[in-house]
């Protein structure tokens, strides 16, 4: 953009009046000029070339002679344009030029001493963009003959004669050259020091540090190259990344060494990794630990009894404490070795603290009531314990009955591929009866046997960690928690963290109640001085530095809070072939439910069929009855899914599988089953149609008219029903038959819809055999896409 240098202020940088300038631009080219009026480039570029002209001295020695003494006091007038442009010459120990005296041709007495000069151009561009060579141009075409001069004077250390034409007139072409030099000479300084110290910096081996994984674009501001360099020697080296694509440290460490750069690799170090001592015990340290030790089996085969019964062997050997138990697990004695029981009967338990993390127990105790024999929380128990890997010791109770038959509980357990040791397997199975004490004495050696094959160890001298039995709040002494030492010695005093509750133990009670000071390897002790109360099956450590720890926590905490929101990856059907093609599953867990024996093996057999290369189908469970809460638990913790067979899910199972995220896929025909796993594992799962569940109905009595058939009067007892629902008839956890709506009345109205707490008469329309009691699940069948 040209600068807007109006004819007056030309003309007053020039010393002329007004009337001259315009008199001279009017006879080139043409009226029309008014002092007020910007001269084009063109008219500027005149004006100076006839001024030069009209003004050309012949010698410049001459001229500087002539020139006017400098007045020191006088600044550097800046050279002001209309549109706010500024122009300043400074000088030091130099003359200012006054245009307003132009030198006169006349010969000086004796020639100016020119000192040396540094000259500095200031040029305020706020006013817009500039042609500054041009603008340099013209104006040292009318300033720069004293200036360079003088530059060329200092240089040559004498009086410099101005190199003129021929004729002693200047050229030109060959003064505007050289006039631009000394302006780019010193732009040149400026970007050579900056060059130098660029080369200097490259010239210093760069460091680069590269984490494990980083993206291109990240590694390429870090080696201080483009993104389009790095690329290529991506390239060189085979690989094809984009920008934003992650490499790994090894391949980043190649490119990162072509570019000479000293690589450091870069660990993040988590606070868990600062926090915990997360060295392997050196197996000369280590000391044998009692077996931890859960009873499991079904219910009223005497599981409460055993413990109480192993409990009072305690009693008898002459312990203080009684029978009065503190805790939620104890230890005793057999043959001058501990034994520490969790005194939470049930693999519910086992199975909720596995869930969380903690595999607490080396040996289960499998209770099977000798007159009785294996039923269906038998089976439950033998599959939680056999997916936790635990090894199973089996007490055939109840031998004081008449009934009791061990050798037809031994038969049972060969289809669980438990062979008692008699038979030539290696199951221990122990004839014991909680009443009469019997066999009790001879169950607990033969659970130090199977310890003692199991070499259990730890190393009781290092910090403690382990894991959260049961926790309450007390009202007196806060939170209280019992916790199994797994490995190493609890201290009174020292700082634990047990998921989001961190804390100073300040008291620390055993299993008697009496308080201690130090608790080792699979100790069960109570303690207090947590800030909350942590959750069954937490896993606890003591640390070192309770500041870290508390920071640990609240980062859990928030964790935690993310993972509630947040959508968390569980195996489902649907999500399963991704999960496959990402690696991230070898496996897939089911728990298979039907209604009959028949159907669960034929499931289970068919499911494990369509194992492939990639994934194994592996049936962890496979029971008779509805999906019960355990069941969601055991694919919980196993990260299986459910299958049912003719089976529904009760109330608390359903809810306990929506929080915990476990899918439950309800089929009527095999077929149908194994078609989707087989999909599913293909990545074909067609997912077209669900079912959305209407509501429950409860069928309180059953009328049978002859003109409608049979009528169900119920009671909707959540949700709603409509004239349109679907009705699945279950009966005891069982789906008798899906059937439609062929009326539904309230009193004599037909109605369109019934919601929850009223009542109404439900027809349906192929099936008649109703009965009290029957629920009815109204749903209907809703088309969708992932
Ligand atoms: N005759 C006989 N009865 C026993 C024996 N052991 C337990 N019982 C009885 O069986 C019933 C159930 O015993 P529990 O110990 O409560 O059984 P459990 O497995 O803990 O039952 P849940 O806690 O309900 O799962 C009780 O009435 C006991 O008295 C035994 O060895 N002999």
């Amino acid at each position: 953009m040209l600068i807007k240098y109006k004819a007056g202020d030309v003309a007053k940088d020039l010393g002329l009046p007004n009337k001259e300038l315009l008199e001279v631009v009017t006879k080139k080219f043409g009226e029309g000029k008014k002092y007020t009026t910007p001269l084009t480039e063109e008219e500027l570029n005149y004006v100076f070339e006839h001024y030069t002209r009209e003004k050309q001295v012949a010698s410049f020695d001459e001229y500087l002679a002539s020139a006017p003494q400098p007045k020191p006091a006088a600044p550097a007038e800046p050279l002001k344009k209309a549109d706010g442009t500024v122009v300043e010459l400074k000088r030091t120990g130099g003359s200012n030029i006054d245009f307003k005296a132009p030198p006169k041709k006349e010969k000086p007495a004796q020639p100016a001493q020119p000192k040396r000069e540094v000259v500095t151009v200031r040029v305020d561009t706020r006013g817009g963009d500039v042609n500054l060579d041009k603008f340099n141009e013209k104006y040292e075409s009318l300033a720069g003959a004293p200036t360079r001069g003088a530059a060329q004077a200092s240089g040559g250390g004498k009086h410099g004669k101005q190199k003129v034409g021929p004729g002693g007139k200047q050229k030109f072409a060959q003064r505007n050259n050289r006039r631009g030099q000394p302006f780019k000479r010193r732009e040149t300084e400026a970007e050579r020091l900056q060059r130098l110290q660029l080369e200097k910096a490259r010239k210093a081996q760069l460091k680069v540090s590269i984490p494990d994984e980083i993206t291109v674009g990240e590694l390429a501001s870090r080696l201080k190259q483009t993104a389009s360099n790095v690329i290529k020697k991506l390239m060189g080296l085979g690989v094809m990344a984009s920008v934003s694509e992650v490499v790994d440290y090894d391949t980043a460490a190649l490119v990162a060494e072509e570019f000479g750069a000293k690589v450091e690799h870069e660990v993040h170090v988590t606070i868990e990794e600062r926090l915990f001592e997360d060295v392997a015990d050196d197996p000369g340290v280590l000391e044998e630990r009692p077996p931890v030790v859960v009873v499991m089996g079904h219910v009223d085969h005497g599981k409460t009894s055993i413990l109480d019964a192993i409990r009072k062997t305690r009693v008898t050997a002459g312990e203080a404490g009684g029978i009065t138990q503190a805790i939620g697990a104890y230890q005793v004695e057999a043959g001058g070795k501990a034994i520490t029981f969790l005194d939470t009967p049930g693999h519910e338990a086992f199975t909720s603290m596995r869930a969380r993390g903690a595999d607490l127990t080396d040996i289960a105790v499998l209770v099977v009531a000798a007159d009785d024999g294996i039923m269906p929380q038998t089976i439950e128990s033998i599959n939680h314990a056999k997916a936790a890997g635990t090894t199973i010791i089996v007490a055939i109770n109840k031998m004081d009955k008449p009934q009791a038959n061990p050798e037809q509980v031994k038969e049972q357990l060969t289809k669980y591929e438990l062979v008692p040791e008699e038979w030539g397997g290696d199951t221990i199975c122990v004839p014991v009866s909680a009443l009469t004490g019997q066999g009790i004495p001879d169950l607990l050696e033969n659970i130090n046997l199977l310890a003692e094959v199991k070499e259990l160890r730890a190393n009781p001298n290092r910090r403690a960690k382990g894991a959260v039995v049961e926790a309450r709040l007390d009202k007196g002494q806060g939170p209280v928690a019992t916790i199994l030492v797994q490995n190493g010695t609890l201290k009174k005093g020292d700082c634990i963290i047990a998921g989001t509750a961190v804390g100073r133990v300040r008291v620390m009670r055993n299993d008697k109640g009496e308080p201690i000071e130090t608790a080792g390897p699979s100790t069960p002790v109570e303690i207090t001085g947590l800030t909350e109360v942590p959750a069954a099956g937490d896993l606890f450590e003591a640390v070192a530095d309770e500041r870290l720890a508390r920071e640990l926590a609240d980062q859990r905490a928030a964790k935690q809070k993310e993972e509630q929101w947040g959508s968390y990856q569980k195996v489902t059907l649907d999500n399963l072939f991704s999960q496959i093609e990402e690696g991230e599953r070898k496996e897939l867990p089911i728990v298979v439910k039907a209604d009959v024996q028949g159907s669960a093996e034929a499931v289970k057999q068919s499911l494990e069929k369509i194992s492939n290369d990639e994934v194994r189908v592996k049936v962890i469970h496979a029971g008779v009855g509805g999906i019960s809460k355990s069941d969601v638990m055991l694919a919980a913790a196993s990260g299986a899914i459910i299958i049912g067979f003719n089976v529904r899910p009760d109330p608390v199972a359903k809810a306990e599988a929506a929080q915990a995220e476990v899918e439950l896929r309800m089929y009527r025909v095999i077929y149908d089953a194994i078609n989707d796993v087989t999909d599913a594992m293909k990545g074909m799962l067609a997912p077209k149609i669900r079912e959305v569940e209407l509501g429950r109905i409860e069928v309180r009595n059953v009328f049978k008219i002859s003109s409608a058939g049979t009528i169900a009067g119920s009671y909707v007892l959540d949700g709603k029903i409509t004239r349109g629902s679907k009705i699945r008839l279950v009966r005891d956890g069982v789906v008798i038959t899906e059937d439609e709506i062929s009326s539904l009345r309230r009193f004599k109205d037909d109605v369109k819809e019934v919601a929850a707490g009223y009542e109404c008469g439900v027809g349906l329309e192929k099936y008649n055999d109703i009965h009290e009691g029957d629920i009815f699940e109204a749903y209907i069948l809703e088309e969708y896409r992932d």
